[in-house]
């Protein structure tokens, strides 16, 4: 072959490959027009060649930014990042459309290799949308519906007793106890087990898998999460770091789920005749025409990973919103003293606040929807993602989009809220009762459509009893320093998807002798209980 011959082929492979390119490029071009029939996606900041967005996605208080950003492109807004198609929903209208009536299309997850790698993947929270999460969803539900849940008062009440007493002995230690509190609960209900040592053990499981889900979750951190084959290669490829990582946090995440289930199984074959009360244990019995065919393991999976959320999405949400109130309290004295003042003329000194004083207690009711508001859990909720390719207000929505609903922006909307930035039950009241008008924030703080927190009946009489019985017979007042003067603490959240306020020290003394004798006797009640 001379140099001319070389040459020619040369040209025609050039040819050949710049045919194809085009062919690809045309070929993507028209599937695209004919899956958006025209449509544009929405409007957002203008992206870069291969890196798309990446530098517009607020890093720090997203949900701050994406309001900053939204006022420019409006409720409807899109990004591109890492080949992934994100819309965020920065309005009510938008979200409650699309989230809550659309949802059909809009309940699934975005599933990445990572939620394995940290051992999430027994965590129904985040499954696809599919028969494996609405089996899950089914079984959690038979416990946590509103009728089942209110079998759970007496141990909530029990637990919030226990709580005030390790508060008076030890107040300096609170948020420990807000966590401990909220922890015991749920293994006193999941597994009927109230042994303190273990109850610890397993808030360290919970310590280490949570970790996992807040660094390992965080988008691109890993380059697997970016190419998902590196899944299938030899786990070298997964990088020193991950490589040890993940196996400490799937190890947790499989003692957390094993460790206490195990715990009931033994207690049930030790003691056959008695009535085995735990979540667990009901639904072991329920699923015990199983025993014997292929189908048990799967069913007992479904059991054990219940257990497993109902611990790992019930305790923390709570403490954190528990913790914001107590910075609240302590940042505005005046709401803490009107608080006490309807403590006192409705419930009286004599006795610790119940669920059936509710109703005659709308400005407690109102703290805790104003805790919700001011400082949200899950700012940004948990995104959900589309299932097909869809069309919203003309916007051209491909399937597998991640949904990302601001409920922060709805529940610091100027509009709806005067000062949203401030403290203030008030707003939730006229003349002295709750105002069904005003922007209710437990329509937010737990989510949207099909995969609306089913715990919130469960933490509202959670978040209530433990209000209105801190509130009943504590002081709490902003910390002080060495010289004894107040320090001012300024409000705000830890970053992540779950948020936690990054300072609450106050100081805690018990409002009188008359209410310190009423934790006391509660607490001999929690203890003969025998709930820690
Ligand atoms: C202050 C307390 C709580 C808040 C603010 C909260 C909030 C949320 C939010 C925003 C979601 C995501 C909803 C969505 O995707 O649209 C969620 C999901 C979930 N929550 Fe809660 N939650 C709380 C307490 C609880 C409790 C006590 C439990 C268990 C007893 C629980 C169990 C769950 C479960 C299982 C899911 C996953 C639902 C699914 O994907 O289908 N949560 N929660």
């Amino acid at each position: 072959m001379d140099r001319n011959d070389l040459s020619i082929s040369f040209n025609t492979l050039a040819y050949v490959a710049l045919a194809l390119g085009l062919f690809v490029y045309f070929h993507s071009l028209a599937s695209w027009r004919a899956r958006s029939r025209g449509q544009p996606l929405p409007p957002g900041p203008p992206s870069l060649p291969l890196v798309g967005n990446v530098f517009n996605v607020p890093n720090s208080q997203p949900h701050v930014g994406y309001r900053e950003l939204s006022a420019k492109y409006g409720d409807i807004m899109h990004f591109q990042v890492l080949g992934r198609h994100i819309v965020v929903l920065g309005s009510s209208d938008v979200i409650f459309e699309y989230l809550d009536k659309r949802s059909a299309n809009t309940s699934d997850r975005k599933v990445t290799p990572m939620l394995e790698l940290v051992g999430a993947d027994i965590i129904f929270a985040f499954f696809s949308y599919g028969q494996w999460w609405r089996r899950h969803r089914r079984v959690f539900w038979q416990h946590f519906n509103p009728t089942a849940s209110a079998a759970f008062n007496p141990v909530q009440r029990t637990v919030a007793h226990r709580f005030l007493y390790k508060i008076l002995i030890n107040p300096s230690e609170y948020v420990k106890h807000v966590r401990y509190s909220f922890a015991a609960s749920m293994m006193k209900i999941i597994y009927d087990n109230d042994i303190e040592a273990e109850i610890e053990e397993q808030m360290i499981r919970l310590d280490v898998t949570q970790e996992g889900v807040s660094q390992g979750l965080v988008p691109g951190k890993y380059l697997v999460d970016i190419f998902p084959f590196i899944r299938h290669l030899p786990s070298y490829f997964l990088g020193p770091e991950l490589r040890v990582k993940s196996r400490e946090w799937q190890d947790a995440a499989t003692d957390l789920k094993n460790i206490p289930y195990k715990r009931v199984l033994d207690e049930m074959a030790q003691n056959p005749d008695i009535e085995h009360r735990s979540i667990i244990s009901q639904l072991l019995a329920r699923i015990s025409h199983y025993r014997g065919t292929d189908s048990y393991a799967e069913e007992e999976d479904i059991v054990k990973n219940t257990g497993a959320i109902a611990f790992e999405a019930g305790g923390d949400t709570m403490y954190s919103s528990l913790q914001t109130t107590f910075l609240a309290m302590s940042l505005n004295p005046e709401v803490l003293k009107k608080a006490q003042a309807e403590l006192d003329a409705v419930v009286g000194p004599n006795r610790l606040p119940d669920w059936e004083d509710q109703a005659s207690l709308p400005y407690v009711t109102a703290i805790v929807k104003e805790t919700l508001r001011w400082q949200n859990v899950l700012p940004l909720s948990v995104p959900h993602c589309t299932t097909a390719d869809d069309e919203l207000h003309g916007y051209f929505i491909p399937a597998g989009t991640i949904l990302i609903a601001n409920t922060w922006a709805c529940m610091h909307d100027p509009q709806v809220y005067e000062d949203p930035d401030v403290y203030r039950p008030e707003r939730f009241l006229k003349d002295g009762q709750l105002d069904p008008t005003v922007r209710d924030p437990f329509n937010y703080a737990f989510g949207y459509g099909r995969r609306i927190c089913p715990g919130r009946h469960f933490a509202e009489a959670s978040l209530f009893i433990n209000t209105a019985s801190l509130l009943h017979v504590f002081d709490i007042t902003p910390p002080l320093d060495d010289t004894g003067k107040p320090i001012k603490i300024e409000p705000a959240m830890t970053d992540g998807i779950i948020c936690y306020p990054v300072d609450s020290r106050c100081t805690i003394k018990p409002r009188s002798a008359q209410a310190e004798a009423l934790i006391l006797g509660a607490r001999a009640d929690a203890f003969a209980e025998n709930v820690q």
